[in-house]
């Protein structure tokens, strides 16, 4: 059983995501142990924790790449198969916490490739490329742009992806898995290695996924990033959920901060701070001021 279920809101009504009881050993070790969670239509969800809490291994278990040692795994009320192209045709997509592009192709070719869980035609279509094939492939090429034009990246799809910046790298890899027009996008750690900025324009992207209709679960080891975006956020640690709930009720649990968050998370600056601002600005002015009328 999960430690704390005490802070969990009770799932949405139009579930997406529906994970029971997901266990996963390797050997002796258990990576995951009997971790509930759900992700509803419309949902930020974060996963949180320590480094090597299970968060991984757990998106892996979602995801088909894992068989789970026991639970399961239930995406609009159907159990998922353990094949991740089938969970993918099902609506789940994922980007993973090493960038996995093509490096030598294009921006919009890396997109086209995220497409083909949506296409139908098959391999004869493709050689006798007729129109059928043809017309599904100019659509596909119109979604992929979109796709580019909603990520940012629409200059650039031409370039080779390995020439990207790492940011829009990235961002090419959140293109890429929205092309399978996902129901639910899981993001391993989507902001690591991020400039603020980058980190900044990200929290915009999956506020416009989510507000696009497509439900998020998200791992991130920035917690700035992770409470201004998050509607739930669940923590792991050592496999387990320890807590469940809203950023002001993980961000506040002196179990969550034992654990893993250590001294209370600065978000917005206090009123001390706001203070100490002003008071330079207001010293600062004057002195202007001062030299103005010398
Ligand atoms: N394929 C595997 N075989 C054996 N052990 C594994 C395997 N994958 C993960 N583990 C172990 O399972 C545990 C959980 O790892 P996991 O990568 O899921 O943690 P994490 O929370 O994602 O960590 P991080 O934040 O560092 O990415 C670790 O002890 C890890 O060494």
């Amino acid at each position: 059983m999960t430690t704390d279920t005490t802070t969990s809101q009770a799932p949405a009504r139009d579930t997406v995501l529906d994970a029971t009881g997901v266990t996963m050993r390797f050997g002796g070790l258990t990576a995951v142990s009997d971790v509930d969670l759900t992700v509803g239509g419309g949902e930020i969800v974060g996963l949180i924790g320590p480094n090597g809490a299970g968060k991984t291994t757990f998106f892996n278990c979602l995801t088909g790449l894992y068989i789970p040692t026991e639970g399961t795994v239930s995406y609009r009320g159907k159990v998922l198969p353990h094949r991740s192209h089938l969970v993918t045709q099902a609506g789940i997509a994922r980007t993973f916490q090493n960038i996995r592009l093509f490096p030598n192709m294009t921006v919009l070719e890396n997109v086209l490739v995220g497409r083909h869980t949506r296409t139908k035609e098959g391999l004869v279509a493709a050689l006798l490329r007729g129109p059928r094939f043809k017309k599904a492939e100019r659509e596909s090429e119109d979604r992929a742009m979109e796709l580019l034009e909603f990520t940012g990246l629409a200059a650039k799809r031409d370039h080779i992806a390995r020439n990207l910046p790492y940011g829009e790298q990235r961002k090419l890899e959140i293109a890429r898995a929205l092309a399978s027009d996902p129901g639910l996008l899981l993001l391993d750690e989507p902001t690591a290695g991020m400039n603020p900025q980058e980190t900044r324009a990200t929290q915009d992207l999956v506020f416009a996924i989510r507000d696009q209709g497509t439900a998020v679960l998200v791992i991130e080891h920035d917690m700035r990033f992770i409470f201004n975006l998050c509607d739930r956020v669940a923590v792991l640690v050592q496999g387990r959920k320890l807590v469940e709930g809203t950023p002001a009720v993980v961000q506040g649990d002196e179990r969550v901060i034992a654990a893993y968050l250590g001294t209370p998370f600065e978000g917005e600056p206090g009123e001390e701070e706001l203070a100490e601002v002003e008071a330079a600005e207001a010293h600062s002015t004057a002195r202007t001021e001062g030299d103005d009328t010398a």
